[in-house]
């Protein structure tokens, strides 16, 4: 299935999804004839999420989508020509209006591909074209890539802590920030490596698979839990997950067996039970055992209740026999760490006179901060088994050096030389073309499939989710001297 757009939810044109300043701005570089000056823009977080080792880049598809269908309306500009000033003067000339109106998108844009997984400083997004449009890309691209890379990355997470055979349902909808939030979430959380979504228009519009249960309402709406059972049994004889909690969870599972046992008289079976409260290892190992008793040994255990990763580590540690997770809230609100802080950072502007670029860096307090000037690629190097070992930003606008060095932007003393047959991939590939897309975007399935081989050929001690070991990620020396002649030229150097 096609990445089909997110846009739909708020017809009728998603170009002025923006912050209002990136388009004064842009009347402003209009202005002054400075529209169409080539510029480079990185988009990157410093940190990965949820005190992690590493982050799953996701958005991609939609940010292509956004992309290409990138342009005002007529409806847009009237809007814009609404705006005024505080003396009362429009905001936005009619000359630049009918220029937002000819507007067409011709930037050229390199990512790494949905599924990688990524680390602080790197660029998962590049984009190289005029200064205007590069700038009006920014707000959407940042929505989108923040969002569904945060959950994308819980969702590795929380596989991580399930195992490669168990079963995780997306359960989120309801707890989500708003309808569009819960669709992407589903959409990262499926890309990140959930089974399937409880969210009806996830399914439709993603094709991710769509399962579930059934409520308490469902169990209080008849006269007793038995009568309940026999009902949904009878409305879904191949596909019922009896939730055994609304009464007394143990005496839940003795009804759940005879209704089994009368489906299975009908030549059916019933699929699991689900746990939704009390003290879940202990529940999940009774049940367990009266289901296997019973001679349900393939009926499967489903708890839900504001799971979350350390929670299944912690329930698999008590030895529960939970099978399929159901995740909500958790999930979908990323509820630890409320957003990843990715930015858009200018690194290169074309000279005025076009001989040749400033490289530009924003400076701050904290080297953390301050910005990579340049055009950079991630170079990613692996061993002989293909596992990642270490990467190199490295600025592509200039020749590399015969010797290849490592090193740490945030401590120059760590460097590591790169010994010259280690194999390499480049994680930035080519998107857009002067505004034509050039790449063939994977299914949302293929880069679920992409996101688990990358998260399984991370070592255990980067997966981690107690202090997980740093991967190095570094400069290539000379970028990194360049970058520190570029912070000492631009820091004001105050006397003691
Ligand atoms: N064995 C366990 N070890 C650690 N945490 C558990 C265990 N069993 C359940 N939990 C978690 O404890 C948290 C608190 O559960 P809580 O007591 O609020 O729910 P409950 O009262 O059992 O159910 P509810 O309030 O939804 O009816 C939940 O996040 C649940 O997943
Ligand atoms: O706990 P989450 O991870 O968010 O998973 C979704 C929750 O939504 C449902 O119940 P709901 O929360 O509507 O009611 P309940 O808490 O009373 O079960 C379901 O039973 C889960 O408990
Ligand atoms: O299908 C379920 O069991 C379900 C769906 C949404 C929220 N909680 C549970």
């Amino acid at each position: 299935m096609n990445p089909a757009p997110l846009s739909g939810l708020y017809a009728p044109s998603l170009s002025l999804v923006t912050d209002l300043y990136q388009l004064t701005m842009a009347y402003g570089y209009w202005q002054q004839g400075m529209q169409d000056r080539e510029a480079v823009f990185h988009l990157y977080f410093r940190k990965a999420p949820f005190q992690g080792g590493y982050a799953v880049a996701a958005g991609l598809a939609l940010a292509v989508d956004w992309m290409e269908n990138f342009s005002f309306s007529e409806e847009d500009l009237k809007y814009l020509g609404s705006l005024r000033g505080s003396k009362g003067a429009a905001l936005f000339p009619a000359e630049f209006l009918h220029y937002l109106r000819e507007l067409k998108f011709t930037c050229n844009v390199e990512a790494i591909p949905e599924g990688t997984v990524v680390f602080g400083n790197e660029p998962l997004l590049r984009v190289q074209g005029p200064l205007l449009q590069a700038q009006l890309l920014e707000t959407a691209l940042l929505t989108i890539v923040n969002f569904q890379t945060l959950i994308a990355t819980k969702a590795a997470r929380i596989r991580e802590a399930a195992g490669p055979q168990d079963q995780i349902l997306e359960f989120g909808l309801r707890r989500a920030q708003g309808f569009d939030g819960g669709l992407g979430a589903s959409r990262a959380a499926y890309l990140g490596g959930v089974d399937a979504t409880s969210n009806v228009l996830a399914g439709q519009r993603y094709g991710i698979p769509v399962r579930g249960t059934h409520a308490h309402s469902w169990v209080m709406a008849f006269e007793d839990e038995p009568t309940a059972f026999a009902a949904y049994a009878k409305a879904f004889p191949d596909d019922s997950v009896f939730l055994v909690d609304t009464y007394d969870t143990l005496e839940g599972v003795r009804h759940a067996i005879k209704i089994a046992r009368e489906m299975r008289a009908n030549g059916h079976e019933l699929g699991g039970i689900r746990l939704d409260s009390g003290d879940l290892a202990y529940l999940s190992r009774e049940a367990r055992a009266l289901l296997d008793e019973a001679g349900f040994p393939k009926t499967r255990i489903v708890a839900s209740n504001d799971l979350e990763e350390n929670l299944i580590t912690s329930l698999k540690l008590q030895g529960a026999r939970i099978d399929t997770w159901g995740i909500g809230t958790q999930l979908v609100t990323a509820y630890n760490q409320a957003a990843l802080g990715g930015v858009y950072k200018l690194a290169a502007l074309r000279k005025a006179d076009d001989s040749g670029w400033d490289f530009t860096l924003k400076l701050s307090e904290q080297l953390i901060k301050t910005s990579i000037p340049g055009i950079l690629q991630v170079r990613r190097y692996t061993n002989e088994k293909g596992q990642p070992r270490a990467d190199m930003l490295y600025n592509t606008a200039e020749p590399l050096p015969e010797q290849l060095t490592l090193v740490d932007p945030f401590d120059p003393t760590r460097r590591r030389p790169v010994r010259s047959e280690a194999s390499f991939k480049e994680l930035l590939e080519p998107v857009f073309r002067a505004g034509k897309r050039v790449l063939e975007l994977p299914t949302l399935a293929e880069s679920r499939a992409h996101a688990q081989r990358e998260v399984q050929s991370l070592d255990p001690s980067i997966r981690r989710f107690l202090n997980p070991h740093v991967y190095p990620v570094g400069l290539e020396e000379s970028l990194n001297t360049f970058r520190t002649n570029l912070i000492l030229e631009k820091r004001p150097q105050r006397p003691a």
